[in-house]
């Protein structure tokens, strides 16, 4: 039996979800999904760490309050906060799908495997389309040492029942960073081994180094330039054999090293597109080395980040190429923040370049830890790093190091879009006090 599809998206994730709702008006939109409907942001990705960082947050601007009004840092409980998680994730499927077919969206769960330029198989099935678009996300990369089935992933991490006493994670990245915040706020002994020196490579060393020190303050101990050898078990755990001295035995360990394109068993070759190791190939246009069949969101090969509105912007707009837009994708601003304790935000020109153009650009590092904002909540350390052109004025990057950096970050983003001007910032009233009616200082 052939079906016939306008459009076929294979993975039902951010990317995948916002074009074919994008599509679906006009088009005739199958689905397919081989795993949990909505994909990695609302199953096992954001919105469950966010979930279990509530908790942390609460935590902290307690801690910070203690000896100024309160007495006392609350505790928290892991079989509740992840209670409380589930309560989230456990509806998220059956939520999309029903979504997916309010909107007149064909779906179909199972594995997709290209038998042609146009055509795919599921089971016994095989669905033709005049367009395809891979939305297959990225997986985690497990390091292929001995005892590697002793590692777990984000995913496990996330769905824990009961938080093991001590954890390592290998990799310094958002995943190890924000997880290991997360373990270490909840009471676990959480270890970090690095393979070099440099934590969360994007940002500035500055900010990073801030927050290790911070971290290592909460129980986070760092082992820098340390490579993972070898996971053995044993009576008391999993010991870890480096290429160092390091002894170290733990109840857990979570390979954080990194995501790779998820492309397994899709036949791409079948179909006539190229991938890389670093995922499918695709053009200014997001189209394949086949014409008919786009990429979105992390499975693409590009330099963007690889995050939830990246995957959906793109996906909106694989669905206006289809309905006729010529354009290439020119991609907005994208504001990165990790999410630990305090949180890191960039976007915009980063650091490095100004540091490397000081003719181009103008960088002013502000200690805003005094400032009335972050002052009343007791903020340890807070810095906002700015940039400007030289030649026109204007902001064209910004760091922020605050639990409050994802607002602000939020702010100074749309504040570069818009290109607002201190003069016109003055014209406008934001309520007082409050992080908004700081923003004329940060121009
Ligand atoms: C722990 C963690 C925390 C994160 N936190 C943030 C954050 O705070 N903010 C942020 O912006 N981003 C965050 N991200 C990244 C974010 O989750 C991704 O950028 C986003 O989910 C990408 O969307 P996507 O649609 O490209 O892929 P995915 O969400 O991965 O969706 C892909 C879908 O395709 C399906 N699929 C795969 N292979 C096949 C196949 N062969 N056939 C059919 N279906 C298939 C998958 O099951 C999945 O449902 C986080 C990621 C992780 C792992
Ligand atoms: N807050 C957020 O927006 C957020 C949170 C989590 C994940 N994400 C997305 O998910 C992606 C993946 O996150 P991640 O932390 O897994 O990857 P990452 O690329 O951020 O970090 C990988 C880490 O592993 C280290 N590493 C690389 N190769 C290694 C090896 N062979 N052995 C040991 N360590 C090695 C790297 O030096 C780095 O520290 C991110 O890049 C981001 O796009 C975003």
């Amino acid at each position: 039996m052939v079906t016939e599809f306008d459009t076929i998206v294979i993975g039902a994730g951010p990317g995948g979800l916002a074009a074919a709702y994008a599509l679906a008006q006009q088009q005739r939109v199958l689905v397919v999904e081989n795993d949990l409907w909505g994909g990695t942001c609302p199953n096992r990705g954001c919105d469950p760490k966010k979930m279990l960082y509530s908790a942390v947050e609460t935590r902290d601007q307690a801690s910070h309050l203690q000896h100024d009004g309160l007495s006392g840092i609350p505790e928290i409980n892991w079989p509740e906060l992840m209670a409380f998680k589930n309560a989230y994730t456990n509806k998220v499927p059956a939520g999309t799908l029903a979504g997916l077919k309010a909107a007149n969206i064909t779906t179909v769960h199972g594995q997709p495997r290209f038998i042609g330029a146009d055509q795919i198989s599921v089971a016994a099935t095989t669905y033709r389309a005049a367009n395809f678009i891979i939305a297959t996300g990225q997986t985690p990369v497990i390091p292929q040492i001995e005892g590697q089935q002793y590692l777990q992933t984000s995913t496990d991490f996330l769905a824990l029942p009961k938080l093991p006493a001590r954890i390592a994670f290998i990799g310094a990245g958002y995943v190890a960073l924000e997880l290991a915040n997360i373990a270490a706020s909840a009471g676990a002994e959480v270890h970090i081994l690095q393979h070099n020196q440099r934590l969360l490579r994007d940002f500035p060393e500055t900010d990073t180094r801030l927050l290790a020190t911070a971290l290592t303050a909460q129980g986070v101990t760092f082992h820098w330039d340390t490579e993972l050898r070898a996971v053995t078990e044993n009576a008391t755990g999993y010991s870890l054999t480096t290429n160092t001295s390091l002894q170290l035995t733990v109840d857990a360990v979570f390979a954080a090293s990194g995501r790779q394109a998820q492309l397994a068993g899709l036949n791409l070759a079948a179909a006539g597109v190229e991938a890389t190791a670093k995922g499918v190939t695709v053009n200014d246009h997001l189209q394949t080395t086949n014409t008919r069949i786009y990429a979105v969101g992390d499975v693409v090969a590009k330099a963007q980040p690889k995050l939830t509105p990246v995957a959906s912007l793109e996906g909106r707009y694989v669905a206006q190429v289809l309905l006729g837009k010529r354009e290439a994708l020119t991609y907005p601003l994208i504001p990165q923040v990790v999410y630990a304790s305090p949180q890191i935000a960039q976007v915009g020109v980063k650091l490095v370049t100004a540091q490397q153009a000081p003719t181009q650009y103008e960088i002013r590092e502000q200690d805003v830890t005094q400032w009335y904002t972050f002052n009343r909540i007791k903020e340890p350390t807070a810095r906002v790093t700015t940039i400007f052109e030289q030649a026109t004025h204007r902001l064209v990057g910004a760091i922020v190091y605050s639990s409050i950096a994802e607002e602000v970050i939020n702010y100074l983003t749309i504040l570069m879009t818009q290109h607002v001007t201190k003069a016109q910032l003055s014209q406008q009233i934001t309520a007082y006090p409050t992080p908004a009616s700081d923003l004329a200082y940060y121009l």
